[in-house]
């Protein structure tokens, strides 16, 4: 790992770092704020996935997340939204696919199984680099993220209950399986059959395997792609099937953008800090 920056904030500090990652066969960047405590003992850690187009500082600089993770003692990680510098056939050509579009899955096709392993990265190769280079809690790991992060972060949770202990998300792309975006991102990274999809869909996830704790998701009601990309009712029924505990809230007048997510963001931290104390 090398630090690219290390700035205070808040009295804990605001990091870049980027390392060879296993997962994608790519130097990944990532971005930590260590809360004051993380000082003195291992903190909780809130792992954020960002949407299209995004990078790990999207979050770090428009959210304004920090003062309120230094009150709560909460480490905030977020890494990039795929690999990067591959120039695979076509990966650039589209802001909604390849490049800023990994989608948080393990692709299954070619050219993109490789290196398109988001899923792992998140799950396994960015939570065991954090715990052994920052003082990071092991058993207290929470997760959320904004549109397709947010699609990412309730599917990285729902897969994984027992590793991942909080979780919420932002618009998320609730049901990637019946949009376009999903339908795009998963036709070329899974392939056709469409009985393969569903282990990376949320609502198709949570229908199945609830999470044991209350997911809390946030929609604003003038955001652009809600009617087309994000379904966030798909998340209803998958609740009411699988008796999920789902809080579902859509605010009037907010679009898609970080000032719906900075107006929204200490809620989360919140839910996330009383989750993982
Ligand atoms: N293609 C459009 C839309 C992309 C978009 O809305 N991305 C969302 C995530 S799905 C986002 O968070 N954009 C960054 C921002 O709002 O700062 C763009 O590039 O502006």
């Amino acid at each position: 790992m090398e630090t690219l920056s290390e700035q205070r904030c808040f009295d804990g500090l605001q990091g870049r770092y980027k390392h060879p990652s296993k997962q994608t066969g790519t130097t990944m960047q990532f971005s930590v704020y260590q809360p004051p405590q993380a000082k003195s003992r291992k903190v909780p850690v809130l792992y954020y996935l960002a949407g299209l187009t995004c990078s790990d500082e999207t979050f770090m600089i428009k959210a304004g997340a920090q003062r309120l993770a230094a009150e709560l003692g909460l480490m905030l990680v977020t890494c990039d939204t795929s690999p990067r510098n591959l120039n695979l056939p076509g990966d650039a050509d589209s802001w909604d696919f390849g490049v800023g579009a990994g989608f948080y899955l393990n692709a299954t096709q070619p050219p993109w199984a490789a290196h398109y392993r988001m899923g792992a990265y998140v799950d396994e190769e960015l939570p065991a680099l954090i715990e052994a280079e920052f003082p990071a809690a092991e058993d207290r790991r929470g997760i959320f993220g904004h549109s397709m992060g947010g699609h990412g972060a309730l599917v990285t949770a729902l897969r994984n209950p027992t590793r991942w202990h909080s979780v919420s998300a932002f618009a998320p792309i609730s049901n990637p399986s019946a949009v376009p975006w999903g339908e795009k991102a998963f036709t070329n990274y899974l392939g056709a059959d469409r009985s393969l999809w569903a282990e990376w869909d949320a609502a198709e996830l949570m229908a199945k395997h609830p999470h044991p704790t209350t997911i809390l998701v946030d929609q604003g009601e003038a955001d652009a792609f809600l009617e087309r990309e994000l379904h966030p009712q798909a998340l209803e029924s998958a609740a009411m099937k699988s008796g999920q505990s789902l809080t579902l809230r859509r605010h009037i007048g907010y679009d898609h953008s970080y000032w719906f997510i900075q107006s929204f963001v200490a809620d989360h931290l919140r839910h996330h800090a009383a989750l993982l104390a």
